[in-house]
């Protein structure tokens, strides 16, 4: 491998925007996350975080600007079973007919040989990932009657199980409790040190410099990205919040971007 290639970023965004008819939601967004980063984005409701998400998924095509996803275009990425992504929760149908085991086990079909028949080793990862996350119980449950935490840790099984190299959490934890909060940094921590590349927003920015390398306050466009010390500020957080969210005594009301 050549000094540049090992240098290349893992998730690569360049000036990245999207519309939804009239609604910016990305705007000239840029983003470089290079490998065993975990980086959590921030920003108010409406900021785009989202959206960023299901672009570096190659959910939804930009208006603007690239995606890289380990050199390459999201979609070839996804074949690979390089991405994982853990939805909002708002995001799932919960009334699906499919067990946690069977959540957990599509995360094993971009590693299914020609015969797309699964084997030994797939169950055996299944398996191990269901223990990491504490589900080994509630395997045959069908997904809907879970907690929203438990729901939130099936969801991150999934991406243990396909042993992807990029995980993208899109709010793992909201309405989950502090225990299932620290047993998923823990895990996503392990997964990081092993050198998977994390992208995950959260609203927690108490928590966020235990788990985080790297945050990223996004306001369309990314206005500030780098290690939770930089970015966690009052300046900045008034600059994207309209308030300081870690202060107790708000100066102003937040609003949602148009
Ligand atoms: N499918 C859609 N159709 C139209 N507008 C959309 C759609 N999805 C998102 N938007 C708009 O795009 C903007 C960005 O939304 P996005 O969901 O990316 O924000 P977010 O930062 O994830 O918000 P939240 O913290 O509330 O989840 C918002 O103004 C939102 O209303």
């Amino acid at each position: 491998m050549t000094e540049s290639t090992a240098q290349q970023p893992v998730i690569d965004v360049r000036d990245l925007s999207v519309r939804y008819g009239d609604t910016v939601a990305l705007d000239c967004a840029d983003l470089r996350l290079g490998t065993g980063t975990v980086c959590g984005l921030i920003g108010m409701n409406g900021s785009g975080k989202s959206t960023l998400f299901k672009a570096i998924m190659g959910m939804i095509s930009p208006d603007a600007g690239t995606v890289r996803v380990g050199g390459r275009p999201p979609a070839a990425a996804r074949r690979n079973g390089a991405i994982s992504y853990v939805p909002q929760s708002e995001d799932i149908d919960w009334s699906f007919p499919i067990s946690v085991r069977e959540v957990v086990m599509t995360g094993r079909y971009g590693h299914l040989g020609p015969t797309r028949r699964l084997r030994r080793a797939d169950h055996a990862a299944v398996d191990e990932a269901l223990e990491r996350v504490e589900l080994g119980e509630y395997q045959h449950r069908q997904i809907g009657r879970l907690s929203g935490g438990q729901r939130k840790r099936a969801f991150v099984a999934r991406g243990i199980a396909q042993q992807a190299s990029i995980l993208l959490l899109d709010e793992p934890f909201a309405g989950v409790d502090k225990r299932t909060e620290a047993t998923i940094s823990t895990l996503l921590r392990e997964l990081a040190d092993g050198g998977a590349t994390i992208l995950i927003s959260t609203h927690d920015l108490h928590a966020l410099p235990r788990l985080a390398d790297q945050a990223l306050l996004l306001m369309r466009r990314v206005l500030v990205h780098g290690t939770p010390d930089v970015v966690i500020t009052p300046d900045n957080l008034i600059r994207a919040f309209g308030i300081d969210p870690l202060d107790a005594s708000p100066t102003a009301t937040p609003q949602e971007h148009p």
